[in-house]
């Protein structure tokens, strides 16, 4: 008797147990999706119903692996650096048909559109607020560090790295730096000596350039520094190599779009190289010259502007709050699409998918038609990208010797089809001829 009661007990628990399991899973694919919908239609967003479980999830996947088999761009095309459609496609696909006010489904996730400069200066300033979504396992196998941390661990962190990276620091780092780009250099110079022409991808180079630097700089400096800076760099190497190689080569490719649009043509090969030696002369270059590059420092803008190594950041809040006028709950994406405000005509002007350093000559505030964060390469506010001087010296130093021994066309084998892995890169490396000057 006593046996049949407590078999009958243990089997109404699991019961309960298994019928209040399969209620969370229901509310974790269906019902709480539903409610997220509701609410925010009820705001005015637009955007798919939802699809159980996958959410938009197929479509996504779908449209971004027929961008990485679709056409390259083609060089003469006026839209040449119009690639919103190619590295963000689903974004642009939904903004395409419910314009910016929208959002997708990542999975039984929500995600909305925030386009609006000030709304994401907002975000981007209340980190309190808007943190980062906690990384499911698999994207916690490509980040990891700072850059996934909140609250007092990252705070923590933060203080720790961020002396590393003052303009004292920086100006240390400088000779290992310059070591790194002259090895690569002499390599280039012993390739183009036997014909005074060589013909290579320069892709691979800057891989091993970028992956040099960091080994110099975090080794190079004093043993505590070196720790911290290690330890930093260690837990972000794959971001870290990853956006760094980017950061030049926009600036190159940009430079031999100059050179392949007629009427840049003239500004590439004087501005740029008459700048360049105007500084430095035939001279080791001085990191305290460096800010007086300002035509290398346009275009390195420009070019970050136009092809934003990080396309989109992602916020969301843990509790219910306002944004301007929009509710947030908990369960809900903010999508902060980098590349889409950097390409948007609305602050951009009509020229905003050309390529056009000038806009950048009073500065980054007024190189937009609003002076809100309308270019954040970097980010902003105070979770603004720790290495942003660091990347922008590493640029402009690596530009500036290439066009101290180097004059270059692109090759007839570069395909443009820049496409996004963790970052925006180009599919198929940066093939071009370099001749000695
Ligand atoms: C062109 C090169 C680079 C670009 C475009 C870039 C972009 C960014 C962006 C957009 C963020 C903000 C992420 C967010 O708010 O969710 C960020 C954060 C970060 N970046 Fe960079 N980055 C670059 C180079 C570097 C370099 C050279 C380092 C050196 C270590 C670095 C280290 C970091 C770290 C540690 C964070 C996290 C900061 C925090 O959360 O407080 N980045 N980066």
């Amino acid at each position: 008797m006593e046996i049949t009661s407590t078999t009958a007990f243990l089997s109404s628990l699991v019961t309960i147990a298994i019928a209040w399991m399969l209620m969370r899973v229901l509310n974790w694919v269906w019902l709480r999706p539903k409610k997220l919908e509701k609410f925010l239609r009820q705001q005015g967003f637009s955007g798919n119903s939802y699809r159980l479980f996958h959410g938009d999830m197929k479509e996504m996947l779908a449209m971004r692996k027929q961008s990485r088999i679709s056409k390259p761009i083609n060089l003469s095309d006026s839209q040449v650096h119009n690639i919103v459609p190619r590295i963000l496609p689903f974004n642009h696909h939904i903004n395409a048909i419910y314009g910016k006010k929208s959002f997708i489904w990542n999975g039984p996730t929500p995600s909305i559109n925030i386009a609006d400069p000030k709304m994401i200066r907002d975000i981007l300033f209340k980190p309190e607020i808007f943190q980062k979504p906690k990384a499911n396992s698999v994207a916690k196998l490509f980040l990891s560090g700072m850059v996934t941390y909140e609250g007092e661990q990252w705070f923590k962190v933060r203080k720790i790295a961020n002396p590393a990276f003052h303009q004292h620091k920086l100006k240390d780092m400088f000779p290992s730096i310059y070591w790194s780009c002259n090895e690569m250099i002499s390599k280039w110079k012993i390739l183009v000596s036997k014909e005074n022409r060589h013909e290579l991808d320069v892709w691979p180079y800057i891989q091993t350039f970028t992956a040099d630097v960091i080994s110099r700089t975090a080794f190079g400096s004093s043993y505590e520094d070196g720790r911290k800076i290690f330890e930093l760099i260690r837990q972000q190497i794959n971001n870290f190599t990853e956006s760094i190689q980017f950061s030049f080569i926009p600036g190159w490719r940009k430079l031999l779009d100059l050179c392949l649009f007629g009427r840049w043509f003239c500004y590439a090969c004087t501005h740029v190289r008459e700048e360049v030696f105007q500084v430095f002369e035939n001279e080791k270059p001085k990191f305290d010259d460096l800010n007086h590059l300002k035509v290398v420092n346009k275009i390195l803008h420009e070019a970050l502007r136009l092809y934003s190594p990080v396309t989109i950041l992602t916020r969301t809040s843990y509790r219910e709050t306002k944004l301007g006028e929009i509710n947030i709950r908990p369960g809900i994406l903010l999508s902060l699409p980098i590349m889409m405000v950097h390409h948007d005509h609305e602050y951009w002007g009509d020229d905003a998918d050309e390529f056009n350093p000038d806009r950048f000559s009073e500065g980054v505030s007024k190189a937009s038609k609003n002076n809100e964060v309308s270019f954040f390469p970097f980010g902003g506010g105070p979770r603004i990208c720790i290495g942003q001087n660091f990347a922008l010296m590493e640029a402009k130093l690596a530009l500036a010797m290439i066009l101290q021994n180097f004059s270059f066309e692109l090759s007839p084998a570069y395909v443009h089809a820049p496409t996004r892995g963790g970052t925006v890169q180009p599919q198929y490396g940066a093939h071009l001829i370099l001749h000695n000057i």
